[in-house]
């Protein structure tokens, strides 16, 4: 892998709360990112974990509390963060893939030659290095998740918020797809906060686990560190247990968030 090396960025959120009109969605939010670090969001579905994300990336302002990314207030949005999203619609259907990847270098000025060796670096890095001259609708899912992750890293960002990216994807796809961003990581640097309700791909990725609380005000609940090796063994003993420590807590999560809904447990 050919790729440059990238800075990762602190983040640190501060008694951070966002709200919809009257919606308190999360409330006193405190979490310190530390530059390089691939963090994961866990939580029941609805309790913010998108939201706390495009908070990172400036996309939603803050209705209280601060977000700083390597020491600057995030107010709109951010230039250290790159966003990858569930659904690869996001990508330009009517580009190539090369196109595609070297569209934020275009943006800033890169000729063309430039723009063509960055799409040939990031899409190397992300195992398409034949794929530059299709269009996206020829690719199957897991390739054009591949392309969304060579078009938001070719702008080297710092900070890579990821929004549940292989959530789409197969199994047997999602699996390798996690093995290599695990690699693409090590490698580049970068500090990553990655939204997921898989509680494996969280232990194969994380160096910290985040785990919320069923909304409304959803807030920080438990964090956990994975000191296992990398590449993760699922049959490690620690992320065997951390794996039960993690089903029990989201669990009661999770009905938490069923109550609150007027789900009761026995009603499951
Ligand atoms: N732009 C918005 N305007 C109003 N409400 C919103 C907006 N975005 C999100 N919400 C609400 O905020 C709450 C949290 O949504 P969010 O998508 O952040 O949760 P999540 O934990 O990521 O959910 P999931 O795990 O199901 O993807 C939900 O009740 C959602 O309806």
């Amino acid at each position: 892998m050919s790729v440059a090396t990238i800075k990762g960025v602190p983040v640190e959120i501060r008694d951070l709360g966002i709200s919809f009109g009257a919606a308190e969605i999360v409330s006193g939010i405190e979490l310190d990112v530390q530059p390089g670090e691939f963090v994961c969001l866990l939580g029941p579905s609805g309790c913010g974990k998108s939201t706390l994300l495009s908070s990172m990336a400036g996309f939603v302002d803050p209705s209280a509390g601060e977000i700083f990314c390597d020491g600057e207030e995030v107010r709109g949005s951010n230039a250290h963060a790159g966003m990858v999203f569930q659904s690869s619609e996001a990508l330009f259907e009517w580009m190539t893939v090369s196109q595609n990847v070297a569209y934020g270098p275009r943006m800033h000025g890169a000729g063309k030659a430039e723009q063509a060796r960055i799409a040939a670096e990031y899409l190397a890095m992300v195992g398409l290095p034949h794929a530059g001259g299709k269009f996206p609708s020829q690719l199957s899912g897991g390739m054009r998740q591949r392309v969304q992750i060579a078009r938001v890293l070719a702008n080297q960002p710092s900070l890579v918020l990821m929004d549940e990216p292989f959530g789409a994807l197969d199994a047997q796809t999602r699996q390798v797809l996690q093995i290599e961003l695990d690699k693409i990581w090590r490698h580049t640097g970068c500090t990553v906060v990655f939204v997921t309700h898989d509680i494996d791909e969280a232990l194969t990725l994380a160096d910290r686990v985040v785990v919320m609380s069923a909304g409304p005000r959803a807030r920080i609940k438990s964090i956990y560190e994975v000191n296992a090796p990398r590449p993760r063994d699922r049959a490690h003993p620690d992320v065997i247990d951390l794996y039960e420590q993690l089903r029990d807590d989201i669990r009661a999560e999770v009905v938490a968030s069923l109550r609150n809904q007027g789900i009761e447990e026995d009603q499951l």
